[in-house]
């Protein structure tokens, strides 16, 4: 305890801390340099200012197969076990990527909890990615949020393990997952900051056999053929163009494109991606929507414009995550501000 008292800062004289944590913290800082910041308020929120420490271990010795029902029973007891059955459950999840970070720290009445500390979770190595699971409520209703997500180049195209996270919150509750991403843009009316509703994707990587549905089926998590003819919900897109409008938003509807990276395109692979109708490209959301929509949740998907993709050799630019975290820090809270507002107009 004596090596934590060093590590946080008491900022309210109403504030507690739960001593598991705190030595929590304490183990993990003998191993690897991270930052923290503990921000004490009256709903005792923490927040982690850098959790994705690419060393990071985990705290469990629990082997998870990501397509097994009953290890992801065993997944979602633990997660029971450790912050309550009470706070444990959610109407809506929250996926967000390197665009809507700051919506997990607008969580009311929040409890987090490490993905190091969930069986079966691996790290997330993405700068950007806090790696953290929230609870609270945001705009009224019950939310658990997942402060960073597992993109497919990260684990070796692992795309059954990568979406673990979605059937995890299947069973924690949630009817309807927001998904976000930070996205190049193709079409020639995104700009940089600009946020574009998901109205349609094209998986790449699950056109080369990289689905996440591939494999043994549990029928438990849902039909083996899955129709993703209405992936992202017609009403809820509808709902968010009302918002957008009401807030004087300028909101655009396209289609996401899903490649493998983590390399960027090449602007030749960027034209055929405009070819085929994409507006947008990333590395990751395909695949955590086709497993929601197995479960049967109802998707809403953001992709925030953090880049112009390149579509010409002569003229293109480097790109960079720098650029991209960069453009997200100066956009996400607007766009995240606009997510909670959504939320509050959803009804369940
Ligand atoms: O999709 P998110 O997680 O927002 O991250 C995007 O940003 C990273 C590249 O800069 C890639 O991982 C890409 O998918
Ligand atoms: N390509 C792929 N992924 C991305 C990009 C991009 O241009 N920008 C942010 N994520």
């Amino acid at each position: 305890m004596g090596l934590a008292s060093t590590l946080f800062r008491r900022t309210s004289s109403t504030g507690h801390y739960d001593s598991t944590w705190i030595q929590y913290f304490a183990d993990e800082k003998k191993n690897h340099s991270f930052t923290m910041l503990l921000n004490f308020n009256k709903s005792t929120t923490m927040t982690f200012e850098n959790n994705n420490s690419p060393t990071q271990a985990a705290q469990h010795n629990q082997k998870i197969d990501p397509r097994n029902y009953d290890d992801l029973l065993s997944v979602v007891a633990s997660i029971r076990e450790q912050v309550g059955s009470e706070i444990a459950q959610a109407d809506i999840g929250i996926i967000c990527g390197s665009g809507l970070g700051p919506i997990g720290d607008t969580v009311e009445n929040a409890t987090i909890l490490p993905f190091s500390k969930i069986p079966g979770f691996p790290a997330t190595h993405v700068v950007g990615h806090k790696g953290n699971l929230v609870f609270g409520t945001l705009g009224g209703k019950k939310v658990v949020c997942l402060q960073g997500r597992f993109h497919p180049y990260e684990h070796n195209m692992d795309l059954a393990l990568c979406t673990l996270p979605v059937r995890v919150m299947h069973l924690l509750g949630i009817k309807i997952m927001i998904v976000s991403n930070a996205a190049g843009g193709i079409n020639t009316v995104l700009h940089h900051g600009d946020l574009m509703l998901i109205k349609d994707h094209i998986f790449l990587p699950a056109l080369a056999g990289f689905s996440p549905l591939v494999g043994c089926n549990d029928p438990r998590f849902g039909a083996r053929f899955v129709s993703v003819h209405d992936a992202y919900d017609k009403q809820l897109r509808q709902l968010s163009i009302d918002v957008g409008r009401k807030r004087g938003m300028t909101l655009y509807e396209g289609v996401y494109v899903m490649s493998g990276g983590p390399q960027y395109e090449s602007p030749a692979e960027v034209s055929l991606f405009k070819t085929v109708g994409a507006d947008a490209l990333g590395m990751s959301t395909c695949h955590e929507v086709t497993v929601a929509r197995q479960c049967g949740i109802k998707v809403l998907g953001f992709s925030l414009i953090t880049n112009i993709a390149n579509l010409d050799a002569d003229q293109s630019v480097e790109v960079s995550h720098e650029e991209v975290l960069d453009i997200a820090k100066q956009a996400g809270e607007r766009a995240s501000l606009f997510v909670a507002d959504i939320i509050t107009e959803i009804s369940l």
